[in-house]
């Protein structure tokens, strides 16, 4: 079974509340749309405004390869020609060969959206068809609420996909504009049109019921073969059918012929390329493609996947270009210690009498407040110190902190801090504009002679979270730090009931971490 797999990010998906790409942007993800050799790529409704209409002008330099580009729109307006329609002329001025163009075939939409008779609906429908086709146009045609319109009035439904056919077009697209159908209501309906219709069917789903992806599927074991959906299911309310899910169960799952397998190995890269470039933080629980879609956390779950994967993974994330992970926090049990000690290439002979004990530590300091499986760089450094025998590249010996508000003037802090570093100690002072701030530079100062690298690592966010908010200012709280270096970022965690010793652990840690980090891929520090 081959299925043909259109995308309409770039139209449907900006439909989506807080999405909006730049011309640049929409050309960008073309082009990866190109690359991993989707079917079509709508780009955009030209009539709409002179954004997509650069776009396509843009378009006709880009390489589309196998991929053809279809620029979307309306029908002809209630009572115009096609012919002096100007949105229909807009159309044909985005000059792609494939057009998109959708109708009414809800009767409700015909009377009281458009307001018009059912017959003119019919007319509009074929006429503007039948012109594009006339001006040399492939025309697919999305029959909006479909779905709706059939369970309300199936002859008229059914009339409306005839006037497309007979305007001459290539594909008819069974749409669940509301997305509200159930997937065995899809499945039957597409399959009724599939004997009654010659022309193939595609189909197009948004997400209201949360069913886009099972309804796409359903309606192609209907006989649908064609999907049109959107990266990460970007669209208009609670989104379009999700490429990123319906491409893999279409090819590993149901064994249909889509996009190019290896080329499947880039959706996890291109669904969060798409997200960064709408700048939406990329769901970690997205299926497939997320951050979490393969991460394993419970003692249970790991234990088993070390023995082998398929017990709790349904699909190896490799074929998705995902990777697996492995979590530690208070719900692990020695089999995630043993795993997170291999991925770092420490010696660790299974589940020793150290793994147990630094199992135990690491709940303990959970039940305190820690949070391991958001501070990878503290994490890191507690295993290293238990399996490796690792030591920090400095110690505290003492710190002052001097914070000073006077009436009329800028609040002042002030820190002073020794250190010891191999036989030297190191005595500096730096003021900041609070109390962390003048930590950090003090260090930083304390440290940038005898290690340059740090120089490189800042601060790029720093949370502070309560933990136990009915103890008021005398509550726990968590301080968790992510430092940068340009390239890389990572994370570190502190807990105490000062948050000045709980900013300080984090900050310790964030550039202990970096110093590693450092010397694992380019050898001692200088
Ligand atoms: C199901 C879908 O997602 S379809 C795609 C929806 N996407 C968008 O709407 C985004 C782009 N839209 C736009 O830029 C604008 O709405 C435009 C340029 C298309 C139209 O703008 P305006 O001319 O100001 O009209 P407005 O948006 O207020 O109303 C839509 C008009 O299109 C008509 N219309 C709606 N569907 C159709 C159709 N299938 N065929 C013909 N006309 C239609 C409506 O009846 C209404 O006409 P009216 O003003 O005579 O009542
Ligand atoms: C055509 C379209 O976007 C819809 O029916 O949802």
């Amino acid at each position: 079974m081959a299925v043909k797999i259109y995308d309409t990010t770039l139209r449907d998906g900006t439909q989506g509340e807080g999405i909006s790409f730049s011309v640049d942007d929409k050309l960008k993800i073309a082009g990866r749309l190109v690359q991993m050799g989707f079917h079509w790529v709508e780009g955009g409704w030209p009539g709409s405004n002179p954004k997509d209409m650069e776009f396509f002008q843009r378009a006709r330099e880009q390489e589309w390869a196998r991929s053809h580009l279809t620029a979307f729109s309306s029908t002809c307006r209630v009572g115009q020609r096609p012919e002096t329609d100007v949105i229909i002329q807009a159309l044909l001025e985005a000059g792609t060969y494939w057009v998109t163009v959708f109708g009414k075939s809800w009767d409700l939409h015909v009377t009281e959206a458009l307001n018009t008779t059912l017959d003119e609906n019919l007319r509009i429908i074929r006429e503007t068809i039948a012109y594009l086709v006339q001006q040399g146009r492939q025309v697919i045609f999305d029959a909006e609420h479909f779905f709706d319109g059939y369970k309300a009035n199936p002859d008229y439904a059914r009339a409306v996909l005839a006037a497309a056919r007979d305007g001459g077009a290539s594909w008819l697209v069974l749409c669940d504009t509301n997305g509200g159908s159930l997937p065995w209501e899809v499945q039957e309906i597409t399959r009724q049109i599939g004997q009654e219709f010659a022309l193939p069917l595609g189909i197009h789903c948004h997400n209201d019921g949360e069913l886009a992806v099972a309804n796409s599927l359903a309606a192609v074991q209907g006989g649908a073969t064609m999907v049109q959906g959107t990266i990460n299911g970007f669209g208009e309310r609670c989104g379009n059918a999700n490429l990123c899910s319906i491409l893999p169960n279409l090819t590993f799952k149901m064994a249909a012929e889509t996009i190019p397998r290896e080329q499947l190995a880039h959706l996890t890269e291109l669904s969060r390329y798409v997200s960064e470039l709408a700048n939406l933080h990329h769901p970690n629980n997205l299926p497939f493609v997320g951050k979490s879609a393969f991460a394993h956390k419970g003692g249970i779950h790991v234990s088993a996947i070390l023995k082998n994967p398929g017990t709790y993974e349904h699909l190896n994330p490799e074929l998705v270009g995902n990777e697996r992970r492995v979590l530690v926090s208070e719900l692990s049990g020695a089999s995630n210690i043993v795993y997170k000690a291999e991925e770092l290439g420490l010696d660790l002979d299974n589940i020793s009498a150290e793994a147990r004990a630094i199992l135990q530590e690491i709940k303990e300091l959970e039940h305190q407040g820690f949070q391991f499986e958001g501070a990878e760089g503290t994490l890191e450094l507690m295993l290293r110190r238990a399996f490796e025998n690792y030591q920090y590249p400095f110690n505290l010996v003492a710190f002052r902190v001097i914070n000073e508000k006077r009436e009329g003037e800028r609040f002042h802090s002030e820190a002073v801090i020794k250190l010891q570093v191999g036989d030297e100690i190191i005595h500096t002072a730096a003021e900041g504009n609070g109390p962390v701030n003048a930590l950090d530079r003090c260090l930083r100062k304390a440290l940038e002679g005898v290690y340059p690298a740090i120089r490189e690592m800042q601060l790029s966010d720093y949370k502070v979270r309560v933990l136990n908010e009915k103890a008021g200012t005398e509550a726990n709280v968590r301080v968790l730090i992510e430092t940068t270096d340009g390239h890389d970022s990572w994370n570190t965690v502190g807990v105490s009931e000062n948050i000045i010793e709980a900013s300080w652990q984090a900050l310790v840690d964030s550039l202990a971490y970096g110093l590693l980090k450092r010397k694992k891929t380019s050898g001692p520090q200088e």
